[in-house]
């Protein structure tokens, strides 16, 4: 191991990033709080002035794997779609197999020139997460509960608000609706036998709902769903710890544009769809077991330097400071000061480690793992056959 590679894997290291991390993104929104009065009086200027604040948070962790850990990004794609990617706006379903699957996402999202602007259907836990949570609500991003009878009306209206939005967005759906663990697998596969639905290998079943009412709702606002299949060189499986260690990835996305016209309207012919595509992406995972590379010919956008200058600017802007604080805390001499201080960085460590394992699927929801949860008898009227529901109920816990 070299003298960099041993410095990025100390621990010190780790925790300097994350008080660059949090504290200016703490700053950033407070910034953010201070554009409300702005949305008053021009709410188009106060979204432009959000998606610029927002890149200088979402673009550090950017930074940390592009520049930091210099994990390499392939793209696989026609190259006719190519000049299309960050022009237009596109409904993005991408497989939830990996913690750090969001953090490619998201550096695709900045070579595409969209980071500042990009969106989620996210669950609703993530609204409470420090620093990229809270940059989420003026960001306009659409949080569930992952409880249909809730979320139909205020998805729909959510993703409504987005119709006069000003700049392009990618907005992104896992429809596995959770991340990939062996036990979720099994029990969604037991549904999937239930409904009759062919097995996947890869994918949990997708949940189609979330994907009919974005689709429906972004009409006219979307012109295409950017099918994505993300996987990993070598079998890693990487973390965001990892990243944060140097560890240098090799992650391989393949990406299809499919136009919205030609996605079904109807809720049924929808989810027939979505669940014809899932069998698809399932098969380019096999291949790329098979062969260890996707479908069509590679077209990698290059990485940018914009995420590493703001994130330099960041370092310099608040390492000053702590320096500044240490050398005053030594020189105090003062036994309780530094036991403050001590217990001070302590709690700051282990929000840090908090915030770290929101990422990890092994601290992940029970969401997928419990089919009682999600399969109650009593739905509300719009839904389907409650009888069903009691069958697949019966064999998911059988
Ligand atoms: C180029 C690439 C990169 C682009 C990147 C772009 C942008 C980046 C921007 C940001 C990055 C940040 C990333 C943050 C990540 C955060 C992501 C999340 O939080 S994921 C979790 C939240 N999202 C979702 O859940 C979306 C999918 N879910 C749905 O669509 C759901 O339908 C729902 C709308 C949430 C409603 O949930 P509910 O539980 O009520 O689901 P359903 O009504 O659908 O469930 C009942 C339905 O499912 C069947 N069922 C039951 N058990 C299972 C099971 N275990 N597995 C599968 N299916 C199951 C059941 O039979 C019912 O079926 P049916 O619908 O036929 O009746
Ligand atoms: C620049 C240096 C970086 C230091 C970073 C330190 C802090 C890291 C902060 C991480 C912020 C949290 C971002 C959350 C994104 C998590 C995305 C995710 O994958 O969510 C899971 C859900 O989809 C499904 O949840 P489960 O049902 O699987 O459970």
């Amino acid at each position: 191991m070299g003298l960099v590679q041993l410095l990025k894997s100390q621990v010190l290291c780790h925790l300097i990033m994350c008080y660059v991390f949090v504290v200016s993104g703490l700053i950033i929104n407070l910034l953010q709080f201070c554009t409300l009065p702005v949305w008053l009086i021009n709410k188009q200027l106060a979204r432009r002035i959000n998606i610029r604040l927002a890149y200088c948070i979402s673009s550090q962790m950017v930074a940390t794997l592009e520049w930091w850990s210099e994990t390499e990004c392939t793209l696989y794609t026609d190259p006719e779609s190519f000049p299309l990617y960050g022009n237009e706006n596109a409904i993005v379903v991408l497989n939830h197999s990996y913690d750090i699957d969001f953090l490619c996402g998201w550096t695709f999202c900045e070579r595409f020139g969209v980071l500042g602007s990009s969106k989620v259907l996210a669950k609703k836990e993530l609204s409470y997460v420090p620093v990229i949570g809270w940059m989420w609500y003026f960001l306009e991003i659409v949080f569930c509960k992952r409880k249909w009878e809730e979320d139909r009306t205020t998805v729909a209206q959510s993703l409504q608000n987005l119709h006069d939005y000003p700049e392009n967005f990618w907005f992104l759906l896992y429809c596995e609706g959770t991340r990939f663990t062996r036990k979720k697998h099994q029990i969604s596969m037991k549904v999937a036998e239930s409904k009759g639905l062919p097995k996947l290998k890869y994918h949990l079943l997708p949940r189609t709902k979330g994907f009919w009412v974005t689709v429906q709702n972004l009409r006219g606002k979307a012109v295409a769903v950017y099918d994505a299949t993300l996987n990993f060189r070598n079998n890693e499986t990487p973390t965001l710890l990892g990243v944060m260690s140097g560890k240098k990835y090799h992650a391989d996305l393949y990406v299809r544009r499919i136009p919205l016209d030609l996605i079904p309207e109807d809720e049924a012919e929808c989810a027939a769809w979505l669940h014809k595509l899932y069998q698809e992406k399932d098969g380019f995972q096999e291949q790329y077991a098979q062969t260890g590379r996707f479908p069509g010919p590679v077209k990698s956008p290059p990485r940018r330097p914009w995420c590493l200058i703001n994130w330099l600017f960041w370092v310099c802007l608040l390492l000053y400071p702590l320096g500044l604080l240490l050398v005053q805390l030594i020189s105090s001499g003062s036994a309780l000061t530094i036991a403050v201080a001590v217990a001070l960085f302590s709690a700051a460590s282990l929000g840090f480690r908090w915030m770290i394992g929101q990422t990890e699927i092994s601290r992940g929801s029970s969401y997928g793992s419990k089919a009682q949860s999600q399969i109650s008898p009593v739905r509300d009227k719009n839904d389907q056959d409650p009888s069903l529901r009691l069958q697949i109920l019966i064999c998911t816990v059988g």
